[in-house]
This record gives structure tokens, sequence and C-alpha cells, in this order.
């Protein structure tokens, strides 16, 4: 099993004090190599939140998150740094472009960081993704689309085992949606990963292979 989550909670500091707000409330899935989930719910139903836990971005209260068999929930930062860099891939809805680097730079990076710099899957992915001509352009002078693309090839050039995206064609019309999406899972495949995706779309939740919801911070089977 490349991903196990068991019986996790987080809360957050809540308006009152000694009144925490409970977001998840004992959240247990598992996720094989090669399987794409869809994670749906409403707006604050915790999504992000447990994206977040997976990647090693916040620390849950309580339960676990095994990847690899590796326990993420007990590794010090420089741990779940090194987990981050090696073997999961991250594109959030803040798409993290280093604006001090070009389009290629940035789509290298993190494969750079975990030592696995491949200049010909960098230009693979950026003509995949409808950025070849593209390449040495600088953030800022991208649209919110194209960030959204190059940050999707940055998480998938480091060849990583789980990708972890949240909304990842959020700000991309329907039809350039629906392309980067079917690239997206042509690649995921490709390299047979996991993919976990927090999305709203039926459409898109439709095209992966299995569908959870996030109902008062507990998942149930999507519709
Ligand atoms: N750092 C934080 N401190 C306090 N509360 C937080 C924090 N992060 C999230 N929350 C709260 O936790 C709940 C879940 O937030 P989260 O962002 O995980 O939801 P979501 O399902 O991803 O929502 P959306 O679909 O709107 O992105 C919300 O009520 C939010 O206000």
């Amino acid at each position: 099993m490349l991903l196990e989550i068991r019986d996790l909670s987080k809360s957050y500091p809540g308006p009152e004090p000694d009144r925490p707000v409970q977001v998840l409330r004992g959240v247990s899935l598992s996720l094989d190599a090669g399987q794409t989930l869809a994670l749906t719910g409403e707006s604050g139903s915790g999504k992000s939140t447990l994206l977040h836990l997976v990647a090693g971005l916040d620390h849950a209260d309580a339960g676990q998150i095994l990847l690899d068999g590796r326990e993420v929930t007990r590794m010090d930062d420089t741990g779940r740094a090194a987990l981050r860099r090696g073997t999961v891939g991250v594109i959030f809805q803040q798409f993290n472009l280093i604006p001090s680097l070009d389009v290629a730079a940035n789509i290298g990076f993190q494969a750079r960081l975990a030592g696995r710099a491949d200049p010909a899957r960098v230009l693979a992915l950026a003509g995949a993704l409808g950025l070849g001509a593209h390449l040495h352009k600088y953030p800022e002078q991208l649209s919110g689309g194209q960030q959204q693309r190059v940050a999707i090839a940055r998480a998938l050039a480091a060849r990583p085992r789980l990708i972890l995206a949240d909304e990842p064609t959020g700000n991309l019309d329907e039809a350039t949606a629906a392309e980067v999406m079917a690239q997206l899972l042509a690649l995921v495949s490709e390299e047979g990963a996991a993919l976990m995706m927090v999305t709203h779309s039926e459409r898109m939740a439709t095209q992966l292979s299995r569908r959870l919801h996030l109902r008062q911070g507990q998942l149930e089977p999507g519709p």
C-alpha cells in the first residue's frame, strides 16, 4: 500500500478560547500505486487540511499517515521535507512558483532538489502541457492558467510516487481544464503514480478511479 491513513484527527483554534474547531474526526483511507482518488466535500469541509497533513506540511492531533510504510506523522521536519522532495509531488492552489527563476528552472526545481535533475523530462513535460513556447519566461509574465500548468509540470518532473493536487485546474477555462486534466492523468498513469485530487468539478471527479466525500470531518463513499 502506497498511502495509508488511519483515524486521523485535526482541529484548529476556534474563535472562542479552549473551543477548538474539529475539522477531521477520524479519517481513514488507503491508496495504492496507480490509483487516482477524487476528494470532494463542501467548502470548509477540510479537504485542503487533509492534503496538507499528507504532504507533511502540518501536524495531525491524532492518527497515523503511512507513506510507503513510513510514518509521516512521526517524522521530524527534516524527514518530512525529504519526503516531500523525494516521494510526493504537490499541486496546490497557490502555485508557489519561484519569481526569480524562469519556467524551465521552475519546472526542474523539485527534481533538482531530489537529486533527479532531468532536462529532457523538463522539455517533454513543458511540451505536453503546452508550455514549450514559454520556457524562458518568468512567472509574472504568465497567465494564471499558464502558471498552474507550470506547477503541474514541476510536481511531475521529479517522478513522485504520490501526487497531491488541490483543484489543479481551477484557474483554467473549461476546454483547457479538460485538456490539462487529460494530460495530468496520462502522465500519472505513465509513471504508475497515485493521485489524490481535491475537486469541486463533477466532470473531473468522474474521470478518477475512486471517489470519497468529506462530510462532518469523516470520509464517506462519493456519490
Ligand atoms: N490555519 C488555520 N487556522 C484556523 N482554522 C483553519 C486553518 N486552516 C483551515 N481552517 C479551517 O478549517 C476548516 C477546513 O478548511 P479547509 O481549507 O481544509 O477546507 P476545504 O474543504 O479545503 O475548503 P475549500 O473547498 O473552500 O478550499 C475551515 O473551517 C477553515 O476555516
